[in-house]
């Protein structure tokens, strides 16, 4: 890729999966392979790996096609299964392997012994891409990308291996090559365009004309609210996205119900019979307003790869209705035909007769298209509500279609570039709902040209100014003594607490659990200054190596971090409603090591990956302890802000503030502030390691 993937996490996180490892398959320990090559480390090192990096040696090998069919967009869907004469042979279980529904593949021939490097190399570029859309005990299932893929009539072994994985596995997204180009190709093509081709919606997306003006909060007009219960921010924001002709801003900061804003927003645009898009970052953010949508019985489709939606939001995917809708049968047969034919191809051995049927399952496949065409276009024009990710909104099922309005979630974490493909073209308004992250204001100039790195909330925001935004204000989440930090800092103190919230501790959860100074109290601050709890740089440990430079660990804090946990348990708290996160996946690695044994249920992530959850206690792992105050991840606002925001009742921060406090100036203010504000505590080691 020429550009940098902002999206990638620097510290690629691990699965949540308690059932990860690394692939066993013999793919992993190939010695041809660097990263498998029996490691140098001391064998007391290698005894206790920690969790490896997902992206690490996922590979099926040794499998066969079992069965082949048609799939939605004439997609051909394979079973792969263990070839029956490899590894005692019986057609049995798949060894262990760690692939996931939704994961990006690559099945292709398996090199034989005998081939030579260049051979094995140009059978790998053969690889055929897919996603893998079941997985079971015998088999896996991947639906193969582009219309004329497939995986058959090379007789020989086959294997599988992951290329990114599955964006449901963690809230994060991971790189996709098609994403990507889809992304530079609107660039370009948005870039190339005359100023006499902009609709006037366009012009003010760049800044040529200025929105037409809304009148003021208190002169807007009054709705018919179907949730009552909306707090007067998100009512005002409501109104005013509602009374915007062109663009509206509305700026969340965390658990101040944006979700539950845009619902009623989405269902106040059906009352007035506008034809909407929404769409979202990520299959996540998307699937999370489906599935709050559900209950209010809306005419609504998703589009997507169905290995990608959760299961609960599946019934109203494309696919499904594709299938289940009136325009489906018409469709129907010819799917049937086609799977016949593939039938077909893999009883006969003549080549010419193999070919002939590859031939007409091409012409197949091409009015199969057509008449999918026909039945999604008249799904998707039946449907109020189209919901897709920002990537998908680009894609053919939507090209041409016209919009009356786009709601964009979480835009402060999209792109402008993926934004573009879904606004282009459309000659609508758009409201865009922000996420939790502080705005990182006036980086996008007026005028500025588009960009890769910019999201179309902080341009539109730099053009117009903040009379096009409203900010929701009520956080129903955090006790006011979590909120006050990240308030002061990134909401302009403007986030209130609502009622129920802020005052709420750990004792009052709906169980018992003990007084003690720890349950009690909301905000703690363990400080392990001193040089006693330094940090150690990983990767040189297999698999531990990352891209972007070692990941660093920190084992007596991980120690610091045990001891909290464990008085929170003794005085009652759940394990599961609690949450260790940290920047780092080494000391992710340490942690799970160190927590997941003794307090089974408890939530261990990185901080990206824990974006858009709470809990009810939350210890945050900062790691790093070193005398040259190098603070790494940590000097990012975003992050900590993501961090320092999931808690509701209590959070403790672990860190060193001698080597944090002097990374920047939001950083020196954060232990300022816990200093100042948190329950303190200084370690000792001989604390954490009593009797270990
Ligand atoms: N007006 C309201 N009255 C009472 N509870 C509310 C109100 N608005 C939101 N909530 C509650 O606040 C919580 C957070 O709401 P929601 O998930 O919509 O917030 P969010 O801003 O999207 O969250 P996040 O920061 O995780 O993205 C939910 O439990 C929701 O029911």
């Amino acid at each position: 890729m020429p550009f940098p993937n902002p999206n990638l996490p620097y510290d690629i996180p691990n699965p949540p999966h308690p059932r990860w490892h690394q692939s066993t398959s013999r793919a992993s320990r190939r010695p041809s392979s660097p990263s498998s090559r029996p490691s140098s480390q001391p064998s007391s090192r290698r005894a206790r790996p920690s969790c490896p990096p997902p992206r690490a040696g996922l590979a099926i090998l040794n499998l066969q096609l079992a069965a082949q069919r048609t799939g939605l967009g004439g997609k051909t869907i394979v079973e792969l299964v263990p070839d029956p004469a490899v590894g005692g042979g019986g057609g049995g279980d798949m060894a262990e392997h760690g692939i996931r529904v939704g994961d990006v593949v690559g099945v292709g021939e398996q090199a034989r012994g005998g081939e030579r490097k260049r051979e094995r190399g140009e059978m790998e570029g053969r690889r055929v891409g897919g996603v893998v859309v079941r997985v079971g005990a015998r088999a896996v299932v991947v639906a193969l990308d582009g219309e004329e893929a497939d995986v058959e009539g090379r007789g020989g072994r086959l294997w599988l291996c992951v290329l990114s994985l599955s964006p449901t596995r963690f809230c994060v997204k991971l790189a996709n090559d098609v994403t990507y180009k889809r992304m530079n190709q609107t660039m370009s093509k948005l870039q190339k365009a005359s100023e006499a081709e902009y609709t006037p919606f366009i012009r003010v997306l760049f800044g040529l004309s200025s929105p037409t003006p809304v009148p003021p909060d208190n002169e807007l007009r009054e709705l018919d609210w179907i949730d009552p219960s909306l707090n007067d921010s998100q009512k005002n924001a409501i109104k005013f996205a509602m009374a915007s002709s062109e663009v509206a801003l509305i700026h969340g900061p965390p658990g101040t119900g944006k979700t539950h804003t845009l619902i009623e927003l989405i269902l106040q645009m059906l009352k007035q019979n506008l034809h909407v898009l929404v769409c979202g970052p990520s299959n996540i953010s998307v699937d999370n307003i489906v599935e709050r949508l559900a209950p209010h019985k809306v005419p609504m489709i998703r589009l997507g790869h169905p290995a990608r939606l959760l299961p609960s939001v599946v019934n109203h995917s494309l696919d499904v209705l594709t299938r289940t809708s009136d325009a489906a049968a018409i469709v129907q047969d010819i799917r049937k035909e086609m799977d016949d034919k593939q039938a077909s191809i893999r009883k006969t051995r003549n080549g010419r007769e193999k070919r002939a049927i590859y031939g007409e399952i091409k012409e197949l496949r091409k009015e199969y298209r057509e008449r999918e065409r026909g039945c999604v276009d008249s799904l998707v024009k039946g449907s109020k509500v189209v919901l897709a990710t920002l990537h998908g909104a680009g894609g053919f099922h939507l090209k041409n279609r016209q919009f009356d309005v786009v709601n964009i979630d979480e835009a402060s974490q999209a792109l402008e570039a993926q934004s573009s493909p879904t606004i282009k073209s459309l000659n609508s308004k758009t409201k865009t709902k922000e996420t939790n992250e502080e705005r990182d204001k006036g980086r996008n100039g007026t005028g500025e040209k588009l960009t890769l790195e910019s999201t179309l909330f902080d341009r539109l925001l730099a053009l117009h100014g903040s009379d096009i935004k409203r900010m929701l204000t009520t956080q129903y989440r955090m006790h006011e003594k979590i909120m006050a930090f990240p308030s002061a800092e990134l909401y302009e103190s403007k986030l209130v607490a609502a009622e129920a919230v802020k005052a709420r501790l750990l004792t009052d959860l709906p169980y018992p659990v003990e007084e003690t100074e720890d349950t009690l109290e909301p905000l703690v601050s363990w400080d392990t200054q001193g040089g006693d709890f330094a940090e150690q740089i990983e990767g040189d440990e297999a698999g531990e190596k990352i891209s972007s430079g070692e990941s660093k660990s920190n084992e007596a804090e991980a120690a610091v971090v045990r001891m909290h946990v464990q008085k929170l348990v003794d005085a009652g708290v759940k394990p599961e409603d609690m949450a260790v996160v940290t920047p780092y996946n080494a000391q992710l690695g340490k942690l799970s090591q160190l927590l997941k044994g003794p307090f089974p249920g408890i939530e261990l992530g990185s901080i990206d990956g824990f974006q858009g959850r709470e809990k009810e206690a939350v210890v945050v792992s900062l790691v790093r302890s070193n005398a040259e105050h190098e603070v790494g991840f940590l000097g990012e606002k975003r992050r900590l802000n993501v961090a320092m925001t999931r808690p509701k009742r209590h959070l403790c921060v672990v860190g060193d503030s001698e080597t944090i406090g002097p990374g920047s100036a939001f950083l020196k203010r954060w232990m300022d502030f816990l200093e100042a504000n948190a329950d303190l505590r200084y370690p000792a080691l001989s604390d954490v390691y009593v009797g270990d």
